[in-house]
């Protein structure tokens, strides 16, 4: 397996979580703004994470459907280096947060078909990534972070798109070098795989996912 895969570790709450992640060797570090979710961070406490996080850790702040109300507060509040949007957010929205925050946009795109694919054709003249996760079950009160996975062959073959892109979704650390060798995928996102708990994050884990990506 490729050794450059870059990882996403998503809805960290605290300093040993940012210093873990960071240490384990991640890209990208995701904090959760979504009230219905167990891992979400107030600003404040978002605020601390992130200035905690050492240079080169990607700081990416996950909202649902998010105004220009709650992403002017969170932007003022918070540092960041990107912005995921994982809502229904329609690809105008998306370039008008682009342009409003001048912040790299990541638009999560929800699979359960091939029918769905398409949706990373029209996002990918918008979105600077791309965010392929599965589909939320019907009437989930998250839109992800289930747990669960999608049908990996939907993406074999298909490991260039015109945008950067993630897989995401049901990713563990005994699954992810498989979901890797099946998509091609060379960045990766994880959240309740990587917890002992919902919203609580497990530093074993944590280490355990990142080593696996690089079998
Ligand atoms: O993690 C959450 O609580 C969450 C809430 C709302 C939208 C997205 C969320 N998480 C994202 O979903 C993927 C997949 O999660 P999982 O690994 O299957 O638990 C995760 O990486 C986050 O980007």
């Amino acid at each position: 397996m490729a050794a450059d895969i870059r990882v996403k570790v998503c809805g960290l709450s605290t300093p040993q979580d940012v210093d873990c992640v960071a240490r384990a060797g991640a890209a990208y570090a995701g904090f959760v703004f979504f009230e219905k979710s167990p891992r979400n961070v107030s600003y404040e406490t978002a605020a601390t994470l992130a200035a905690a996080a050492p240079v080169g850790l990607c700081k990416v702040a996950l909202t649902v459907n998010a105004g220009d109300a709650e992403l002017d507060a969170l932007t003022e509040a918070v540092p960041l280096d990107m912005l995921q949007l994982h809502g229904k957010e329609t690809p105008q929205r998306v370039a008008e947060v682009k342009a409003r925050y001048g912040l790299p946009v990541m638009k999560a795109i929800g699979v359960a078909d091939a029918a769905d694919l398409a949706q990373i054709d029209i996002y990918s003249d918008v979105a600077d990534q791309l965010l392929i996760d599965a589909k939320p079950p019907k009437g989930a009160d998250l839109p992800g972070g289930n747990g669960l996975a999608f049908d990996w062959r939907l993406l074999a073959g298909r490991k260039y798109w015109r945008k950067p892109w993630m897989l995401a979704g049901g990713l563990t650390p005994d699954n992810v070098a498989e979901a890797i060798r099946m998509t091609g995928a060379r960045q990766v996102d994880v959240s309740s795989g990587v917890e002992s708990a919902p919203g609580v994050k497990d530093a074993d884990l944590i280490r355990a996912f990142v080593e696996h990506t690089t079998g």
